[in-house]
């Protein structure tokens, strides 16, 4: 463990009989962190969550907090806190007895519990509905209900497994800065769980990526954003042109193909934004095979020898036809280095 590291998991292995789920998963968080879990369905995300819960027990690893190794420690003796993407309010209590559920079973004096619960809710921006039910109010304040009645519970971790999921867009957004400043403002350690690359990118302090139970990159929201390891992670992060690399040239469904550029060697893979692709302009042709208009841009989906190209440009431009020839460039200076393909 790092001098650093408030919570870390070292080598953790998790099984559901003798399937492995994770698989020797390190990873240092430090105090006050904001970490995101990022992968696709089935990756790891929640078993290793809940391990850290203590909800499910290592096959082998260890899982230090605060510097007590909590491996073997039960769940409710950890002081960590879950947040589950069903808020699990129970609907027959007030907004402020549901908060104050943890705290009563805990027995804490009744005027400790006033103060902690009107706190808790003030922080969630719900001091207003403190005697309302769960079922009149709308699917944000409920998430926000859910996340001050683990606040209050002062855990030294707080786990949030996609917690956003069920909410719709505009409210996930105002959920997101909403998350993002409870944090900042109590300086919770936190963690959560989310398959949407935009959520961990404009939350997270750190992006863990992960990949069938194994981390395939950990980086800040620019590293993660600018500077994929891998081809795994270029396209999940919206990389949509992504070619592998042998011999100084890009593998394309028509052969080896060399820009005008020479390229490094040494990377695996080279990846393009949409935004990154040149167009009207370059050696290589492409037909339009679809457009879409995204308000500033429009993205042009073009069937070319290289395999399909994504490229998005400025919606003010003059819009090509479906079929339409046109030319692109994949300029170097717009790609990723990948160090490893696949
Ligand atoms: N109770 C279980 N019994 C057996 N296998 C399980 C169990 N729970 C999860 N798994 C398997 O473990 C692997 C990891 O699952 P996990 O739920 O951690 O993934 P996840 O990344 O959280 O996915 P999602 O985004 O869909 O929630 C998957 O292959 C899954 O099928």
């Amino acid at each position: 463990m790092s001098d650093r590291a408030f919570l870390s998991l070292e080598n953790l292995t998790l099984s559901y009989g003798s399937s492995i789920a994770v698989d020797k998963f390190n990873l240092d968080i430090r105090k006050g962190e904001l970490v995101a879990f990022l992968g696709p369905s089935g990756c790891g995300k929640t078993t290793t969550m809940r391990s850290i819960a203590g909800l499910l027990a290592p096959t082998s690893g260890r899982i230090t907090l605060d510097g007590t190794d909590i491996t073997r420690v039960s769940a409710n003796k950890r002081n960590v806190g879950l947040v589950f993407q069903s808020y699990a309010l129970f609907p027959h209590l007030t907004v402020f007895e549901n908060v104050a559920f943890g705290l009563r079973l805990k027995r804490m004096p009744a005027a400790d519990i006033e103060a902690r619960v009107t706190a808790g809710l003030k922080s969630v921006g719900l001091s207003a509905f403190s005697g309302r039910k769960p079922a009149e109010l709308s699917g944000g304040q409920q998430q926000r209900v859910a996340l001050a009645r683990s606040m209050v519970m002062e855990p030294k971790v707080l786990l949030l497994d996609e917690p956003l999921s069920n909410l719709d867009a505009r409210l996930r957004v105002e959920m997101r800065a909403e998350l993002q400043r409870v944090q900042k403002e109590t300086g919770v350690t936190m963690i959560f769980v989310t398959h949407d690359q935009a959520e961990a990118l404009s939350l997270a302090d750190r992006i863990v990526v992960m990949r069938e139970g194994l981390i395939e990159q950990i980086g800040t929201p620019e590293e993660i954003y600018n500077n994929p390891v891998s081809s795994f992670v270029a396209d999940f992060v919206g990389f949509e042109n992504v070619f592998a690399l042998s011999d100084g040239k890009l593998a394309t469904p028509a052969g080896a193909v060399a820009l005008h550029e020479t390229l490094p060697r040494n990377a695996a893979g080279f990846a393009w934004r949409p935004a990154g692709v040149a167009l009207d302009t370059g050696p290589f042709k492409g037909r339009v095979k679809s457009v879409s208009f995204t308000g500033n841009l429009r993205e042009y989906l073009l069937d070319t020898p290289l395999g399909p190209i994504t490229a998005e440009v400025s919606a003010a431009l003059p819009v090509h036809e479906l079929g339409t020839e046109l030319s692109f460039d994949l300029p170097l200076k717009a790609a990723a280095p990948l160090q490893r393909f696949a």
